[in-house]
C-alpha cells in the first residue's frame, strides 16, 4: 500500500488538510501568516501536493514552494510548529507511526524552501 492509500486516498487527505488548517489558523504563533490568505485555494493546493508526494496521482498545480513562501519571513520555529500540527492531525485520525514518519520526511525535505527568516540572535 502506498502512503497515499494509507492516508485514505483523496478523501482522507482532504479531511486531514481541512482539520490541519483549522488548527494552524487557531494557533496564535501561526495565525498572522495567514491573514488575508485565500484559504480554500491554499487547502486545495496543500491537498494536491500531499496526494502527489505520497504516491497518489500527480496533479499539483500551485507555485513552487520557494516562490510561495519567499516573502513570508517564516522561521524555523514556525516550520516546526506547522509540522507538529500536521503530525497531531494524523495521530488523531489514527494514521500509523510509519506513515506519519514518511509524511514528515517528505515535508521536511522542503524546509529550506519554506524557512526564509534569519536565525535569531541567541
Ligand atoms: C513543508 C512545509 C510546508 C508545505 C509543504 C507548504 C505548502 C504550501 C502550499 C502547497 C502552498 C500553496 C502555494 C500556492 O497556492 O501556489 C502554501 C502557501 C502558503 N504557506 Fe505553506 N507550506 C509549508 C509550510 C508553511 C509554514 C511553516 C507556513 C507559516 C508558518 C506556511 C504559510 C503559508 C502561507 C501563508 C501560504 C499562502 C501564501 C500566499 O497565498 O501568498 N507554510 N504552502
Amino acid at each position: 500500500m502506498t502512503v497515499y492509500e494509507q492516508l485514505g486516498a483523496e478523501g482522507g487527505i482532504r479531511t486531514a488538510v481541512d482539520e490541519f488548517y483549522r488548527r494552524v489558523v487557531a494557533d496564535p504563533q501561526l495565525a498572522p501568516f495567514f491573514d488575508g490568505v485565500d484559504l480554500p485555494r491554499l487547502r486545495a493546493h496543500q491537498a494536491q501536493l500531499l496526494v502527489q508526494v505520497t504516491g497518489g496521482p500527480a496533479r499539483y498545480d500551485g507555485r513552487d514552494l520557494a516562490t510561495a513562501h519567499a516573502r513570508l519571513g517564516i522561521g524555523e520555529r514556525d516550520f516546526d510548529r506547522v509540522v507538529e500540527h500536521l503530525v497531531a492531525v494524523l495521530v488523531d485520525a489514527g494514521v500509523g507511526e510509519d506513515t506519519i514518519a514518511a509524511v514528515g520526511a517528505a515535508l521536511g525535505a522542503h524546509r529550506q524552501d519554506v524557512v526564509t527568516a534569519p536565525v535569531p540572535a541567541p
